[in-house]
């Protein structure tokens, strides 16, 4: 059985290597002659899975490490009878992570008191309920918005009234572009409009789920009119728009999900789903390869909650390196920027989970106590 995978899935060789002939391919540049022979193929959120590349092959299963399905194209696949495994959730944390990890840097930077801020959140799925329920835990007043689900304990809004209500605007929707609820340029030029004065716009789902164009316009005439734009993923990847970037407070490349948990967990679930396939017993769980959790180091508290967090989390994710990277691409001609973009983003540093950290040896003030368990930190 010949197997095809993304080189840039986490343990790839650990678990799937004992299944079959196992070969690593650049996942970006995946050609249909490379798979014309395989049986399987394992990818990431970078490889288009459609006809083009599959017609002339005799791949059965695909699996995706991703929560994201916008690659795959869904209807072909199915008709093919093609079986189509994605990792859903599989970095939720990991995503949550990177969006309250921003907010504390932003409200250290700007010096505001976060839990005065209404956080309103676009889509209330793994990720959008995981940060709901993280943020409210936090103290945060929450607002969703989310036309296909209901969670009797979120306020749910239209999307205009959220925009007009809501301090932060954090976006979690999947990249669609057809259905009666399509989130391709769900922002766009007519409801930035609606964004409250000095509120924070955050996107960690899809670049195109904003039109970066408009964006681009409005924060162009409107300078200071937002406080701040985090964009981990933009349209175009890998090469986002160069004007864009130096106007966003916070720019990494398509990050939030690659904590170390995030990317095993997406690997360790799609081959459970083959393992299945194939109806074969699996050999490895998630949990023989993780390595033991942190323990997190006292800090010098000041007493003001927002810095001393800071601090705290500075240990487990300095997300202002992340930025830096990122900006350093932007000097570069096109061709090399977009590999640059793709390189930082293979040869990412081991951040872990805030789960995978332990403060019961750590003497921090209640205060911070408080908001670092509602984080899902690991306490006595
Ligand atoms: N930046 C990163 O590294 C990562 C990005 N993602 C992206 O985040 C997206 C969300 O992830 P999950 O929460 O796990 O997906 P999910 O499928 O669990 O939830 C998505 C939610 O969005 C809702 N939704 C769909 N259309 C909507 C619309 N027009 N308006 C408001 N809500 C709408 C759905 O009803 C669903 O509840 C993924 O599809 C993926 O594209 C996911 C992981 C990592
Ligand atoms: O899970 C998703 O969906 C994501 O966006 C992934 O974190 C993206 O990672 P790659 O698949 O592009 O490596």
């Amino acid at each position: 059985m010949r197997i095809i995978a993304d080189e840039n899935m986490a343990l790839v060789h650990h678990f799937f290597g004992h299944l079959g002939q196992l070969e690593c391919v650049s996942g970006r540049h995946l050609h249909p002659e490379q798979v014309r022979d395989a049986d399987i193929l394992l990818v990431r959120s970078v490889t288009t899975v459609n006809k083009a590349l599959l017609d002339q092959s005799r791949v059965r299963f695909v699996g995706s490490a991703t929560i994201g399905a916008d690659h795959l194209d869904m209807q072909w696949l199915n008709e093919q009878g093609i079986t189509v495994s994605t990792a859903p959730g599989c970095n939720a944390r990991s995503v949550v992570d990177y969006v309250l990890t921003a907010l504390i840097h932003l409200a250290n930077q700007y010096q505001f008191d976060l839990t005065q801020r209404v956080l309103g959140i676009v889509g209330l799925g793994n990720v959008g309920y995981l940060l709901a329920k993280t943020a409210q835990q936090m103290g945060l007043r929450v607002l969703g918005c989310d036309p296909l689900v209901t969670r009797t304990d979120i306020e749910q809004l239209p999307l205009n009234e959220l925009l007009e209500q809501a301090d932060i605007v954090s976006l979690h929707t999947p990249l669609t572009k057809t259905g009666t609820y399509p989130t391709y340029h769900l922002l766009n030029a007519q409801n930035l409009q609606n964004l409250k004065k000095q509120s924070i716009l955050i996107n960690t789902g899809r670049g195109a789920a904003i039109d970066n164009r408009a964006l681009l316009d409005f924060l162009t005439h409107r300078p200071n009119y937002l406080q701040a734009v985090v964009l981990d993923v933009w349209e175009h990847e890998p090469l986002p728009n160069a004007d864009l970037m130096p106007l966003t407070t916070i720019a990494t490349p398509h990050i939030a999900g690659y904590s170390l948990e995030g990317k095993w967990q997406g690997t360790a679930f799609i081959y459970q789903a083959l393992c299945q396939f194939l109806q074969r017993e699996p050999q490895y769980r998630l949990a023989d390869f993780l390595p033991p959790n942190r323990q997190l180091q006292s800090i010098q508290e000041t007493g003001q909650l927002w810095p001393d967090l800071h601090q705290v989390l500075a240990q487990v994710y300095p997300i202002v390196n992340d930025d830096t990277a990122l900006r350093q691409t932007l000097g570069l001609i096109d061709s090399e920027r977009a590999l640059a973009f793709d390189q930082l983003r293979k040869h990412y540093w081991q951040r872990r989970d805030l789960t995978a950290y332990d403060a019961s040896h750590t003497l921090y003030s209640s205060k911070l106590q408080t908001m670092l368990v509602a984080m899902g930190l690991k306490t006595a």
